[in-house]
């Protein structure tokens, strides 16, 4: 007889007893306690006329009776609405600030994803008087230094100090959306850069985050805002070098253990993942603040419902063969063909393209290709002139594209869980469609 497979216990204690995010009902915007009429009437212009559960979970911890309190870690499915899930809560908490500076921050482990996350905030920030960066190395570095810092005004006929303007240097955005690599250059050269007044950090897609070090942007963000309370935090004043006039700004306070009591001043953090990971040793570099993990369900990996699952055996030679007689069966029905790697992607690419009776427009998206190639492929692809888009998975994970029918696995994803995550994310649009693992 079977043994029934031993349920895992999570470590770590906190993990043990997350809020269960599928007990959530959808949310009509007129019935979300407290939200803002200016964004209700943003996310209307969105076509968001309810909030899913996550975000309706969420909403609840953070502007709801969870007031911030807690880090939150948030563990829902590819689609689920994550990005609106952390966005709408910390617009709407920014929305009463009186001076713009650098408030909230959030990181993504790629540049494809961070315009995607931009454009969510900047549908709604606006509405409230809020402004929205982008620090992903897609301009040159004095390109987004001039979007990012704001010079301020000099009068003609009088000579500064250049040491005296420094600190008049001011940010141009409320909220920065950033990859881990440009961050860390805009922390080591920008003038006038300071997470000094930061209260909220999103780290979305954290197992990709925490899996590469990334110049350790992590630890160095954390130092740089463990605090501004002199009296608890002696050395915070060498960590924060620059201050906007004599504004000092005041973080959310929470009572911390080992502090016998007396409050302190912290950054309140949102992490979020499809696949959160569970070893301690990865998420203690997060300095969580009594992290609540909300979750959907039982299980760690959920499949669509409508999803219909193929594997194809064959001999490795016959791999490209198969595929290109696969494509010309699915028609111009959209596609991504993932691959293990950039040089697999064109590689792959360059040859299905040699097989003109296809009849299919295909196209690479690398990384190795400019930002701007990649944009205009991906809009193309999305309004259906080109068919078929060959990718490496770790560069298209997480990606919104509507319409997309099949997913092919040429090359599996090195790490399992990438399997379900990366696939998925494409296609969480379509009611039905397919996913072929391709195997030697
Ligand atoms: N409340 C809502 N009503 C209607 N559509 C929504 C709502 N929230 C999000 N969406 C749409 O659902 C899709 C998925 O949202 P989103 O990309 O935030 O999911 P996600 O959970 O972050 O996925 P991933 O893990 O891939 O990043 C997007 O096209 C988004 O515009």
């Amino acid at each position: 007889m079977v043994e029934p497979k031993q349920k895992s216990v999570p470590v770590l204690p906190w993990m043990r007893s997350p809020i269960d995010v599928s007990l959530f009902e959808e949310c009509p915007l007129n019935l979300l306690p407290c939200l803002d009429s200016r964004l209700e009437e943003a996310l209307q212009n969105m076509g968001i006329s309810s909030l899913f559960p996550v975000q309706v979970a969420v909403w609840q911890e953070t502007i709801g009776p969870g007031a911030f309190e807690r880090d939150l870690c948030i563990n829902s499915p590819t689609g689920s609405g994550k990005t609106l899930a952390y966005a709408l809560p910390i617009v709407q908490m920014l929305s009463t600030r009186s001076v713009k500076c650098l408030r909230a921050l959030v990181v993504l482990p790629t540049r494809d994803l961070a315009l995607q996350v931009k454009e969510v905030f900047a549908a709604i920030a606006p509405a409230v008087g809020l402004s929205v960066g982008l620090a992903v190395g897609q301009s040159s570095i004095a390109d987004e230094i001039s979007e990012l810092i704001r010079k301020p005004k000099l009068q003609a006929g009088i000579s500064y100090d250049p040491e005296d303007l420094m600190p008049r240097l001011q940010s141009s955005v409320d909220i920065l959306v950033a990859t881990p690599g440009r961050l860390m250059d805009h922390i080591n050269t920008t003038k006038g850069f300071t997470l000094e007044h930061l209260c909220y950090l999103v780290v979305d897609e954290t197992d990709r985050l925490l899996r590469e070090a990334y110049q350790s942007w992590l630890p160095t963000v954390l130092q740089l805002t463990c605090s501004n309370d002199e009296s608890l935090f002696p050395c915070a004043k060498t960590c924060l070098p620059y201050t906007v006039g004599s504004l000092k700004t005041i973080r959310r306070y929470g009572v911390e253990r080992g502090f016998k009591g007396k409050s302190y001043p912290r950054l309140v953090k949102m992490v979020l993942s499809a696949t959160l990971t569970q070893d301690p040793s990865k998420l203690v570099q997060l300095d969580l603040h009594h992290p609540l993990l909300l979750t959907s369900g039982q299980r760690r990996y959920m499949l669509p419902e409508k999803l219909e699952s193929y594997k194809l055996i064959c001999e490795s030679k016959l791999k490209p063969l198969y595929l290109v007689a696969l494509l010309q069966n699915l028609g111009r029905e959209k596609c991504i063909v993932f691959t293990s790697s950039v040089d697999s992607t064109h590689r792959l690419c360059t040859l299905l393209n040699f097989f003109g009776d296809l009849q299919i427009k295909i196209k690479e998206y690398s990384s190795l290709q400019r930002q701007s190639v990649r944009s205009k492929t991906l809009k193309a692809f999305r309004e259906g002139k080109i068919q078929v888009l060959v990718s490496s998975d770790a560069l298209t994970r997480g990606m919104d594209v509507e319409g997309v029918r099949n997913i092919i696995n040429y090359d599996m994803p090195g790490i399992h869980k990438d399997i379900h995550s990366s696939g998925w994310s494409n296609c969480k649009s379509r009611p039905d469609w397919a996913m072929l693992h391709i195997a030697a």
